[in-house]
């Protein structure tokens, strides 16, 4: 054995998932009526001994006679051991085959089921130390043999020290007789490893925990999968995110935490330390002072179509990315649309009501068809141009007006002004983005240009339209109707009350934001959004980014790929190039793209170099956020 660190990996809830006695238990018991409380005293023994509660030698006597255990139920267990490998260790196979003669696996557990684990991480049949178990002739389990000193308690330190190593030793084990390892000085560091299951003594005896073998290799500087343990990046979600998303992220080996409802600004920067991701729907505010607050963050996803409530150009000046799923809940809101339409023209709202009271008013009053009637888009994007084919289906007549050229579908008729549009529309329909510049475009003036009667719907952003102009005009009867699904201030979460001065108002219909809220979009933006945060902080890609150039990219194989966003100034590649050869770095692959405010450049290297070279690429001036991944 050399001077290099030497790895002992504990086995049973370390390099895999199970606790050996409690599967061999629920072979050998299979069919037996008193099946679950044997399982549930070995279950008992087994977390006794592993919290240090009863001597390791005691409990593994007292749990083998419990068990009428035979030859056949160990060769079972030995089959199926391999489908039963920890995660991270099935995706970090590469490392333990690369440092095999540098790894020791130390059990209490059985030689038999260990063996093929062994076997498949390249770690030699000698460095396998464990129990061996005595069979009687009829292949029973008889004991363990009684001369090996890991059949006792103070057994694994004992061992460790017979191997004689004479670099630094490294223990890393789920259960207390690891942690006893480093305490009886036969290890120099030791890791609670918590991937399986997490004991708060151990932890507290341990150097340092390691929740995956990724976080293992990045704290010992070694190279793993990952030029950063993902399971240490920190995504926290707010306002109920789709479970997709959390499945997603977390599958891909990421932290998430979740949040029900929104955060008000003092919340979210006490909850912003520390996190890498943050992920928000329409209610959370993004604001400049958030923003200075998050001391990690690299990539904002709003978990909808809307970015308004993120200070995008923020964001951009420290390098923060922001996404979007601009397209997953437009059917939604478009369907609403259409709906509220219908229930608008026939009063549904009020006569279900006057119904819900016991009132029977059948009339014909005032009730329309959509057909032949002239619907007037304001906003032809997404949303508008879909509800545009919809409308038209429906048999009505369609005219948009937009600030920018758009493609006119269908017989749609473009507008020249918002005027000439609200003089022609029975109905307008307002779908504008929520940037600033669009606050309160829709008040008296607009309202009182409107068709007597008209109706007026909003699912766009509360903002947009002057809710006190159009009370009084649906007070005083100017408009025939309203259905609005935003509104300026709109409750944090469900619990928190609403108001709103159309509370009461004749035919008009509230709804709480729910213009997306169906469980088909929900589940959509969930996993495009998550998809989108996986490519950013997987491979650096930025399609779909609303405040960052756009870059598409492929997974980095067989390289290193640096990512430099920065301020769009004068200079930049030079002096990165400059860095870049000063450092002896061989570039394999070079993308710049910029915007007026932002650049970003993706710089593939050859791996092999001295990881401090890249401390000079973060100085270099403009430099907004720098990291390498592989
Ligand atoms: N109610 C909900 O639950 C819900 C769900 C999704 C989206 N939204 C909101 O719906 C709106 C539209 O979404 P989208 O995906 O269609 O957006 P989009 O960006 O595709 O379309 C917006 C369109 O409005 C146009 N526009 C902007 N300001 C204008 C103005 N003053 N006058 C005329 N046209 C103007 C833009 O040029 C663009 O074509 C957004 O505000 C979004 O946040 C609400
Ligand atoms: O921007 C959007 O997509 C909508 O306003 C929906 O927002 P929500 O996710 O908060 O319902």
């Amino acid at each position: 054995m050399n001077d290099a660190a030497t790895y002992i990996f504990d086995f049973d809830s370390t390099l895999v998932r199970i606790e050996t006695l409690e599967a061999l238990a629920d072979i050998a018991l299979a069919g037996s009526p008193d099946a679950a409380e044997v399982r549930a005293e070995i279950a008992r023994l087994t977390d006794q001994a592993m919290a240090g509660e009863v001597a390791f030698g005691e409990a593994l006597r007292r749990r083998l006679a419990l068990l009428p255990l035979t030859r056949d139920h160990v060769q079972a267990l030995a089959d199926r051991i391999l489908d039963e490998g920890t995660p991270s260790l099935r995706k970090n196979l590469a490392f333990f085959r690369a440092h095999a003669d540098r790894i020791v696996i130390l059990s209490g557990g059985f030689r038999e089921i260990i063996a093929p684990v062994a076997e498949r991480l390249g770690v030699a049949p000698d460095r396998v130390l464990a129990n061996d178990l005595l069979y009687d002739a009829e292949g029973r389990v008889a004991g363990v043999d009684p001369a090996n000193p890991l059949s006792e308690a103070g057994g694994k330190p004992a061992v460790i020290r017979a191997l004689g190593l004479t670099g630094p030793v490294v223990m890393v084990g789920d259960g207390w007789n690891d942690a006893e390892v480093k305490q009886a000085g036969a290890a120099d560091r030791f890791y609670a490893f918590t991937e399986i299951v997490r004991r708060e003594p151990v932890v507290s005896a341990a150097d340092a925990e390691a929740a995956s073998i990724d976080e293992l290799l990045h704290a010992e500087g070694l190279a793993g999968r990952w030029s950063y343990p993902r399971s240490r990046m920190r995504i926290l979600l707010l306002e109920n995110v789709h479970p997709a998303a959390v499945d997603r992220l977390e599958e891909a080996g990421y932290t998430v935490e979740t949040v029900k409802g929104a955060l008000g600004e003092d919340e979210l920067i006490e909850r912003i330390k520390g996190v890498h991701v943050l992920g928000v729907r329409s209610k959370t505010q993004v604001s400049d002072r958030v923003l200075d607050a998050a001391d990690k963050l690299m990539a904002v996803a709003a978990f909808c179509i809307g970015t308004n409530q993120i200070d995008l150009a923020a964001a951009a000046d420290r390098g923060v990315a922001v996404f979007n799923a601009p397209y997953s809940n437009t059917r939604s809101v478009v369907e609403l649309a259409v709906g509220l339409t219908i229930a608008l023209m026939r009063d549904v709202s009020d006569k279900s009501a006057a119904m819900h009271r016991g009132e029977w008013n059948k009339s014909a009053t005032g009730s329309r068809e959509l057909r032949g009637k002239t619907l007037g888009i304001v906003g032809y994007g997404a949303i508008g141009s879909q509800l545009s084919v919809l409308a038209e289906a429906l048999g009505m007549r369609v005219i948009f007006h937009d600030l920018t050229e758009r493609l006119a579908l269908g017989n749609a008729r473009r507008m020249s002004s918002l005027d000439a549009l609200l003089a022609e529309s029975d109905v307008v329909t307002l779908h504008v983005d929520g940037r600033v510049e669009n606050t309160n475009i829709f008040g008296a003036a607009q309202l009182a240009r409107m068709k007597d009667g008209a109706l007026l719907l909003n699912l766009s952003r509360g903002h947009i339209v002057d809710i006190g102009a159009l009370a009084q005009a649906l007070g005083s009867g100017r408009i025939g109707g309203a259905a609005l699904d935003v509104f300026p201030d709109e409750p944090a979460t469900n619990a928190d009350p609403f108001d709103s001065p159309l509370r009461g108002l004749k035919n008009v219909i509230l709804t709480p934001h729910i213009g997306g809220s169906t469980e088909e979009a929900q589940e959509a933006i969930g996993e495009f959004a998550a998809d989108r945060l996986l490519a950013y902080l997987n491979r650096g890609d930025t399609t779909f980014c609303v405040n960052l150039p756009n870059v598409q990219l492929a997974e980095v194989s067989g390289a290193h790929r640096l990512l430099h966003i920065h301020r769009n100034q004068p200079g930049v590649l030079a002096d990165l190039n400059r860095a870049i050869a000063g450092a002896g770095l061989n570039i394999l692959g070079q993308h710049l793209k910029t915007d007026e405010r932002t650049g970003y450049v993706i710089i593939d290297v050859e791996s092999g170099y001295d990881p401090e070279a890249l401390r000079v690429l973060r100085s270099v001036a403009g430099t907004l956020r720098f990291r390498s991944l592989y």
